[in-house]
Protein backbone atom coordinates (compact mmCIF):
# COMPACT_ATOMS: atom_id res chain seq x y z
CA UNK A 1 0.00 0.00 0.00
CA UNK A 2 2.82 2.08 0.86
CA UNK A 3 5.79 1.28 -1.47
CA UNK A 4 9.42 3.19 -0.42
CA UNK A 5 12.09 2.62 -3.62
CA UNK A 6 15.62 3.49 -2.71
CA UNK A 7 14.36 6.72 -1.33
CA UNK A 8 16.87 9.27 0.15
CA UNK A 9 16.22 12.79 1.29
CA UNK A 10 19.21 15.07 1.87
CA UNK A 11 18.33 18.47 3.25
CA UNK A 12 20.02 22.03 1.48
CA UNK A 13 22.67 22.37 4.04
CA UNK A 14 23.68 18.85 3.54
CA UNK A 15 22.47 16.49 6.17
CA UNK A 16 21.54 13.20 4.87
CA UNK A 17 18.39 12.56 6.77
CA UNK A 18 17.09 9.15 5.10
CA UNK A 19 19.36 7.21 2.79
CA UNK A 20 18.27 4.69 0.24
CA UNK A 21 15.34 3.69 2.28
CA UNK A 22 13.32 0.54 0.20
CA UNK A 23 10.43 -0.90 2.19
CA UNK A 24 6.63 -1.79 2.16
CA UNK A 25 3.70 -1.17 4.39
CA UNK A 26 0.88 -3.44 3.55
CA UNK A 27 -2.62 -2.71 3.00
CA UNK A 28 -4.03 -2.72 6.78
CA UNK A 29 -0.76 -3.31 8.07
CA UNK A 30 0.43 -1.18 10.79
CA UNK A 31 4.44 -0.85 11.05
CA UNK A 32 6.23 1.16 13.42
CA UNK A 33 9.33 3.02 12.61
CA UNK A 34 11.35 3.53 15.89
CA UNK A 35 14.66 4.74 16.47
CA UNK A 36 16.69 7.78 18.22
CA UNK A 37 16.71 11.41 17.86
CA UNK A 38 17.26 12.57 14.57
CA UNK A 39 17.55 9.36 13.21
CA UNK A 40 15.12 10.13 10.01
CA UNK A 41 11.62 8.86 11.28
CA UNK A 42 9.81 12.24 10.79
CA UNK A 43 11.34 12.87 7.51
CA UNK A 44 10.81 9.37 5.98
CA UNK A 45 6.62 9.75 7.03
CA UNK A 46 6.32 13.18 6.18
CA UNK A 47 7.88 12.06 2.59
CA UNK A 48 4.51 10.47 2.49
CA UNK A 49 1.64 12.87 2.80
CA UNK A 50 4.43 15.18 0.50
CA UNK A 51 5.15 17.77 3.10
CA UNK A 52 8.57 17.12 2.48
CA UNK A 53 9.82 16.04 -0.81
CA UNK A 54 12.47 13.37 -1.64
CA UNK A 55 15.68 13.81 -3.02
CA UNK A 56 15.91 10.81 -5.16
CA UNK A 57 13.79 7.75 -5.19
CA UNK A 58 10.34 6.99 -5.72
CA UNK A 59 7.29 6.64 -3.00
CA UNK A 60 4.29 4.58 -4.60
CA UNK A 61 1.08 5.23 -2.19
CA UNK A 62 -1.77 2.41 -3.43
CA UNK A 63 0.27 1.69 -6.82
CA UNK A 64 0.57 5.28 -8.15
CA UNK A 65 3.49 7.44 -7.75
CA UNK A 66 3.12 10.48 -5.32
CA UNK A 67 5.39 12.86 -7.51
CA UNK A 68 2.80 12.84 -9.89
CA UNK A 69 -0.10 13.55 -7.35
CA UNK A 70 -1.67 16.59 -6.59
CA UNK A 71 -0.44 17.03 -2.49
CA UNK A 72 -4.11 18.00 -1.48
CA UNK A 73 -5.58 15.40 -3.39
CA UNK A 74 -2.96 13.30 -1.89
CA UNK A 75 -3.30 14.31 1.76
CA UNK A 76 -7.22 13.78 1.67
CA UNK A 77 -6.51 10.23 1.34
CA UNK A 78 -4.11 10.09 4.35
CA UNK A 79 -4.90 11.17 7.84
CA UNK A 80 -2.16 12.50 9.73
CA UNK A 81 -2.37 12.53 13.37
CA UNK A 82 0.81 14.54 15.18
CA UNK A 83 1.54 15.09 19.04
CA UNK A 84 0.68 18.94 18.78
CA UNK A 85 -2.75 17.64 17.96
CA UNK A 86 -3.19 21.31 16.26
CA UNK A 87 -7.17 21.70 17.30
CA UNK A 88 -8.93 25.08 16.45
CA UNK A 89 -8.63 26.49 20.04
CA UNK A 90 -12.10 28.54 18.82
CA UNK A 91 -14.15 25.79 17.43
CA UNK A 92 -15.67 22.93 19.11
CA UNK A 93 -14.80 19.57 19.45
CA UNK A 94 -17.48 18.27 17.23
CA UNK A 95 -16.50 20.71 14.38
CA UNK A 96 -12.99 19.94 15.03
CA UNK A 97 -13.60 16.53 13.94
CA UNK A 98 -15.47 17.32 11.13
CA UNK A 99 -12.66 19.85 9.67
CA UNK A 100 -11.87 17.69 7.52
CA UNK A 101 -15.38 16.98 6.16
CA UNK A 102 -16.01 20.72 5.59
CA UNK A 103 -13.23 21.48 3.96
CA UNK A 104 -13.87 18.41 1.24
CA UNK A 105 -17.13 20.04 0.74
CA UNK A 106 -19.60 18.30 3.17
CA UNK A 107 -22.93 20.27 4.06
CA UNK A 108 -22.40 21.32 7.73
CA UNK A 109 -24.97 19.06 9.51
CA UNK A 110 -24.17 15.58 7.53
CA UNK A 111 -20.19 16.13 8.45
CA UNK A 112 -21.00 17.01 12.22
CA UNK A 113 -23.50 13.63 12.25
CA UNK A 114 -20.06 11.90 10.92
CA UNK A 115 -18.10 13.94 13.32
CA UNK A 116 -20.12 12.84 16.26
CA UNK A 117 -19.82 8.87 15.14
CA UNK A 118 -16.23 9.50 14.86
CA UNK A 119 -16.01 11.18 18.60
CA UNK A 120 -18.41 8.09 20.19
CA UNK A 121 -15.68 5.46 17.96
CA UNK A 122 -12.79 6.89 20.01
CA UNK A 123 -14.34 7.06 23.38
CA UNK A 124 -15.23 10.70 23.33
CA UNK A 125 -19.47 10.99 24.22
CA UNK A 126 -20.40 13.60 21.60
CA UNK A 127 -23.17 14.53 23.89
CA UNK A 128 -20.98 15.28 26.89
CA UNK A 129 -17.73 16.35 24.83
CA UNK A 130 -19.40 17.63 21.41
CA UNK A 131 -19.62 21.54 22.18
CA UNK A 132 -16.51 21.65 24.46
CA UNK A 133 -13.89 23.50 23.01
CA UNK A 134 -10.21 22.23 23.01
CA UNK A 135 -9.02 23.96 26.25
CA UNK A 136 -11.63 22.09 28.05
CA UNK A 137 -10.22 18.97 27.42
CA UNK A 138 -7.41 16.82 29.06
CA UNK A 139 -4.52 15.95 27.05
CA UNK A 140 -5.73 11.96 26.64
CA UNK A 141 -9.16 13.21 25.10
CA UNK A 142 -7.81 16.27 22.37
CA UNK A 143 -5.60 13.13 21.63
CA UNK A 144 -8.74 10.96 20.87
CA UNK A 145 -10.01 14.15 18.91
CA UNK A 146 -6.94 14.72 16.97
CA UNK A 147 -7.77 10.85 16.02
CA UNK A 148 -11.08 11.41 15.04
CA UNK A 149 -10.09 13.82 12.80
CA UNK A 150 -7.82 12.17 10.99
CA UNK A 151 -10.26 9.07 10.44
CA UNK A 152 -12.96 11.17 9.50
CA UNK A 153 -12.55 11.66 5.68
CA UNK A 154 -12.30 7.54 6.12
CA UNK A 155 -8.75 7.72 4.41
CA UNK A 156 -6.84 4.32 3.57
CA UNK A 157 -3.98 5.92 5.19
CA UNK A 158 -2.94 7.07 8.36
CA UNK A 159 0.53 8.73 9.72
CA UNK A 160 0.61 8.96 13.11
CA UNK A 161 3.80 10.98 14.52
CA UNK A 162 3.82 10.21 18.19
CA UNK A 163 0.54 10.15 18.50
CA UNK A 164 0.55 9.23 21.96
CA UNK A 165 3.60 11.37 23.64
CA UNK A 166 2.22 14.05 24.66
CA UNK A 167 0.31 12.50 27.39
CA UNK A 168 1.23 10.31 30.97
CA UNK A 169 2.00 7.07 30.67
CA UNK A 170 -1.32 5.90 32.56
CA UNK A 171 -3.32 7.55 29.52
CA UNK A 172 -0.78 6.89 27.07
CA UNK A 173 -1.36 3.25 27.42
CA UNK A 174 -5.37 3.72 27.41
CA UNK A 175 -4.93 5.70 24.57
CA UNK A 176 -2.30 3.13 22.62
CA UNK A 177 -5.46 0.27 23.94
CA UNK A 178 -7.98 2.24 22.10
CA UNK A 179 -6.13 2.81 18.90
CA UNK A 180 -4.97 -1.33 18.82
CA UNK A 181 -9.08 -1.83 19.14
CA UNK A 182 -10.68 1.08 16.67
CA UNK A 183 -7.40 -0.33 14.01
CA UNK A 184 -9.17 -4.69 14.45
CA UNK A 185 -12.09 -2.59 12.56
CA UNK A 186 -10.83 0.20 10.67
CA UNK A 187 -7.67 -1.76 9.33
CA UNK A 188 -6.20 1.30 8.17
CA UNK A 189 -2.64 1.04 6.44
CA UNK A 190 -0.31 2.80 9.37
CA UNK A 191 2.85 4.34 9.94
CA UNK A 192 3.24 5.25 13.35
CA UNK A 193 6.45 6.68 14.75
CA UNK A 194 7.62 6.76 18.29
CA UNK A 195 11.53 7.05 19.88
CA UNK A 196 9.67 4.05 22.68
CA UNK A 197 10.52 0.73 21.82
CA UNK A 198 8.02 -0.42 24.16
CA UNK A 199 5.70 1.35 22.13
CA UNK A 200 7.07 0.36 18.82
CA UNK A 201 6.20 -3.24 19.95
CA UNK A 202 3.05 -2.85 21.41
CA UNK A 203 1.68 -1.27 18.31
CA UNK A 204 3.50 -2.75 15.27
CA UNK A 205 2.58 -5.58 12.98
CA UNK A 206 6.06 -4.83 12.48
CA UNK A 207 8.90 -2.13 13.60
CA UNK A 208 11.44 -0.60 11.72
CA UNK A 209 14.30 0.01 13.86
CA UNK A 210 15.98 3.26 12.38
CA UNK A 211 19.61 3.60 12.53
CA UNK A 212 20.70 6.74 11.12
CA UNK A 213 19.13 7.64 8.09
CA UNK A 214 18.49 3.80 7.18
CA UNK A 215 16.40 0.59 8.55
CA UNK A 216 18.35 -1.41 10.65
CA UNK A 217 16.13 -4.27 10.98
CA UNK A 218 12.20 -4.66 9.79
CA UNK A 219 10.35 -7.28 11.19
CA UNK A 220 7.91 -8.88 13.64
CA UNK A 221 7.91 -7.19 17.43
CA UNK A 222 8.81 -10.95 18.55
CA UNK A 223 11.50 -11.50 16.09
CA UNK A 224 13.47 -7.86 16.47
CA UNK A 225 13.25 -8.57 20.41
CA UNK A 226 13.72 -12.38 19.73
CA UNK A 227 17.05 -12.18 17.14
CA UNK A 228 18.26 -8.45 17.06
CA UNK A 229 19.49 -8.21 13.57
CA UNK A 230 23.37 -6.53 14.89
CA UNK A 231 24.53 -5.50 18.15
CA UNK A 232 22.76 -1.82 17.46
CA UNK A 233 19.60 -3.46 17.41
CA UNK A 234 20.04 -5.21 20.19
CA UNK A 235 21.03 -2.41 22.44
CA UNK A 236 18.06 0.01 21.40
CA UNK A 237 15.79 -2.99 22.21
CA UNK A 238 17.53 -2.70 25.70
CA UNK A 239 19.44 -5.41 27.69
CA UNK A 240 15.98 -6.68 29.09
CA UNK A 241 14.46 -7.41 26.05
CA UNK A 242 14.04 -10.99 26.85
CA UNK A 243 11.53 -10.03 29.62
CA UNK A 244 9.67 -7.94 26.60
CA UNK A 245 9.62 -10.89 24.84
CA UNK A 246 7.57 -12.56 27.32
CA UNK A 247 5.00 -10.27 25.99
CA UNK A 248 5.10 -11.47 22.47
CA UNK A 249 5.72 -14.99 22.59
CA UNK A 250 1.62 -16.73 22.62
CA UNK A 251 1.59 -19.86 24.22
CA UNK A 252 0.89 -22.71 21.98
CA UNK A 253 -0.75 -26.03 22.82
CA UNK A 254 2.89 -27.66 22.50
CA UNK A 255 4.41 -25.43 25.56
CA UNK A 256 1.39 -27.31 27.94
CA UNK A 257 1.67 -30.00 30.01
CA UNK A 258 -1.16 -32.66 30.64
CA UNK A 259 -1.87 -33.12 34.66
CA UNK A 260 -3.63 -35.93 36.19
CA UNK A 261 -7.65 -35.55 35.58
CA UNK A 262 -10.20 -36.47 38.09
CA UNK A 263 -13.88 -35.89 36.84
CA UNK A 264 -16.17 -34.23 38.59
CA UNK A 265 -18.83 -36.55 39.32
CA UNK A 266 -16.73 -39.31 40.36
CA UNK A 267 -15.78 -40.90 43.56
CA UNK A 268 -13.32 -39.52 45.37
CA UNK A 269 -11.50 -42.93 46.21
CA UNK A 270 -11.76 -44.08 42.19
CA UNK A 271 -9.99 -40.46 41.32
CA UNK A 272 -7.35 -40.98 44.36
CA UNK A 273 -6.36 -44.68 43.55
CA UNK A 274 -5.70 -43.07 39.99
CA UNK A 275 -3.46 -40.61 41.27
CA UNK A 276 -1.81 -42.41 43.18
CA UNK A 277 -1.17 -44.70 40.79
CA UNK A 278 0.05 -41.72 38.46
CA UNK A 279 2.57 -40.23 41.55
CA UNK A 280 0.24 -36.46 41.11
CA UNK A 281 -0.25 -34.99 43.94
CA UNK A 282 -3.33 -33.14 42.53
CA UNK A 283 -5.12 -33.12 39.30
CA UNK A 284 -7.36 -30.80 37.51
CA UNK A 285 -11.34 -31.23 37.53
CA UNK A 286 -13.23 -31.01 34.64
CA UNK A 287 -16.61 -31.37 34.38
CA UNK A 288 -18.50 -34.59 31.43
CA UNK A 289 -18.41 -31.89 28.92
CA UNK A 290 -14.20 -30.82 29.60
CA UNK A 291 -14.66 -27.53 30.95
CA UNK A 292 -12.17 -26.85 33.60
CA UNK A 293 -14.06 -26.78 37.18
CA UNK A 294 -10.82 -26.30 38.98
CA UNK A 295 -8.25 -28.80 41.19
CA UNK A 296 -8.08 -31.10 43.65
CA UNK A 297 -5.21 -32.23 45.92
CA UNK A 298 -4.61 -36.04 45.83
CA UNK A 299 -4.27 -35.77 50.03
CA UNK A 300 -8.04 -34.40 50.31
CA UNK A 301 -9.19 -37.10 48.10
CA UNK A 302 -7.00 -40.01 50.07
CA UNK A 303 -9.04 -39.20 53.12
CA UNK A 304 -12.55 -38.92 51.93
CA UNK A 305 -14.68 -41.45 52.65
CA UNK A 306 -16.36 -44.02 50.36
CA UNK A 307 -19.00 -41.82 49.88
CA UNK A 308 -17.43 -38.65 49.00
CA UNK A 309 -17.25 -37.02 45.47
CA UNK A 310 -14.92 -35.37 43.64
CA UNK A 311 -17.29 -32.32 42.98
CA UNK A 312 -17.42 -31.87 47.02
CA UNK A 313 -13.30 -31.70 47.70
CA UNK A 314 -12.59 -29.38 44.65
CA UNK A 315 -11.33 -25.95 44.41
CA UNK A 316 -11.44 -23.38 41.80
CA UNK A 317 -9.29 -22.49 39.84
CA UNK A 318 -8.42 -18.68 39.60
CA UNK A 319 -5.09 -18.94 37.80
CA UNK A 320 -6.34 -19.28 34.26
CA UNK A 321 -5.35 -17.69 30.48
CA UNK A 322 -6.64 -18.58 26.82
CA UNK A 323 -4.44 -20.51 24.58
CA UNK A 324 -2.18 -18.18 22.19
CA UNK A 325 -2.02 -15.21 24.69
CA UNK A 326 1.35 -14.38 25.87
CA UNK A 327 3.35 -15.97 28.24
CA UNK A 328 3.69 -12.52 30.56
CA UNK A 329 0.16 -12.80 31.06
CA UNK A 330 0.62 -16.59 32.18
CA UNK A 331 3.17 -15.02 34.38
CA UNK A 332 1.25 -12.13 35.83
CA UNK A 333 -1.46 -14.82 36.68
CA UNK A 334 0.50 -17.14 38.55
CA UNK A 335 2.18 -14.22 40.57
CA UNK A 336 -1.23 -12.62 41.50
CA UNK A 337 -2.60 -15.93 42.33
CA UNK A 338 0.68 -17.64 44.20
CA UNK A 339 0.13 -20.36 41.54
CA UNK A 340 2.65 -23.07 40.25
CA UNK A 341 0.76 -23.24 37.19
CA UNK A 342 -2.01 -22.01 35.31
CA UNK A 343 -4.70 -24.09 33.13
CA UNK A 344 -5.05 -23.08 29.81
CA UNK A 345 -8.50 -22.64 27.96
CA UNK A 346 -8.95 -22.84 24.41
CA UNK A 347 -13.02 -21.20 24.80
CA UNK A 348 -13.74 -22.86 27.82
CA UNK A 349 -12.34 -25.98 26.89
CA UNK A 350 -9.41 -27.50 29.01
CA UNK A 351 -6.10 -27.81 26.81
CA UNK A 352 -3.72 -28.15 29.52
CA UNK A 353 -1.31 -26.58 31.90
CA UNK A 354 1.44 -24.03 32.06
CA UNK A 355 4.46 -24.16 34.75
CA UNK A 356 7.12 -21.88 35.74
CA UNK A 357 9.51 -24.62 33.88
CA UNK A 358 7.64 -24.77 30.91
CA UNK A 359 7.43 -21.03 30.76
CA UNK A 360 11.00 -20.40 30.41
CA UNK A 361 11.09 -23.52 28.04
CA UNK A 362 8.94 -21.73 25.92
CA UNK A 363 11.02 -17.72 26.11
CA UNK A 364 13.72 -20.17 25.11
CA UNK A 365 11.74 -21.31 21.99
CA UNK A 366 10.74 -17.61 20.89
CA UNK A 367 14.37 -17.09 20.49
CA UNK A 368 14.37 -17.81 16.97
CA UNK A 369 13.39 -14.86 14.30
CA UNK A 370 10.38 -17.17 13.40
CA UNK A 371 8.64 -16.79 16.66
CA UNK A 372 4.94 -15.85 15.88
CA UNK A 373 3.60 -12.48 17.22
CA UNK A 374 0.58 -12.79 19.44
CA UNK A 375 -2.71 -10.69 17.88
CA UNK A 376 -1.72 -7.18 18.24
CA UNK A 377 -4.48 -6.35 21.12
CA UNK A 378 -3.40 -8.87 23.46
CA UNK A 379 0.62 -7.30 23.29
CA UNK A 380 1.35 -6.21 26.74
CA UNK A 381 4.47 -4.47 27.28
CA UNK A 382 4.23 -1.67 29.51
CA UNK A 383 5.93 -2.20 32.54
CA UNK A 384 7.47 -5.74 31.30
CA UNK A 385 10.92 -4.05 32.47
CA UNK A 386 9.62 -3.84 36.02
CA UNK A 387 7.62 -7.19 36.16
N1 LIG B 1 14.67 21.17 7.50
C1 LIG B 1 15.79 20.54 7.85
N2 LIG B 1 16.99 21.01 7.44
C2 LIG B 1 18.12 20.37 7.76
N3 LIG B 1 18.18 19.24 8.47
C3 LIG B 1 17.01 18.72 8.89
C4 LIG B 1 15.77 19.35 8.62
N4 LIG B 1 14.79 18.61 9.18
C5 LIG B 1 15.39 17.57 9.79
N5 LIG B 1 16.72 17.64 9.62
C6 LIG B 1 17.74 16.69 10.10
O1 LIG B 1 17.48 15.44 9.51
C7 LIG B 1 17.74 14.38 10.43
C8 LIG B 1 16.48 13.53 10.59
O2 LIG B 1 15.45 14.32 11.19
P1 LIG B 1 14.03 13.72 11.55
O3 LIG B 1 13.19 14.81 12.08
O4 LIG B 1 13.52 12.97 10.38
O5 LIG B 1 14.43 12.69 12.68
P2 LIG B 1 13.51 11.90 13.72
O6 LIG B 1 14.04 10.52 13.71
O7 LIG B 1 12.09 12.08 13.40
O8 LIG B 1 13.90 12.61 15.05
P3 LIG B 1 13.01 12.92 16.37
O9 LIG B 1 12.72 11.61 17.01
O10 LIG B 1 13.95 13.76 17.18
O11 LIG B 1 11.81 13.65 15.91
C9 LIG B 1 18.20 15.06 11.71
O12 LIG B 1 19.60 15.07 11.73
C10 LIG B 1 17.66 16.47 11.59
O13 LIG B 1 18.47 17.39 12.28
Amino acid sequence: MILFEQVSKVYPDGTTAVDGLSFEVAEGELVTLVGPSGCGKTTTMMMVNRLIEPTSGRILVGGEDIAGTDPVALRRRIGYVIQQVGLFPHRTVLDNAATVLTLTGRRKGPARARAAELLELVGLDPATYGSRYPAQLSGGQRQRVGVARALAADPPVLLMDEPFGAVDPVVRERLQNEFLRLQATVRKTVLLVTHDIEEAVRMGDRIAVYGAGRIEQLDTPAAVLGAPASRYVAEFVGADRGLKRLSVTPIEPGDLEQPAVARLDEPAPVAAGRLRAEGARWAVVLDATGELHGWVAADALAIAGEEGRVRDLARRMEAWVPVGAPLKRAFGEMLQHDAGWVAVLDGSRFVGVLTPGLLHEALRRSVGADARGVPRGTVDVDSVSDA
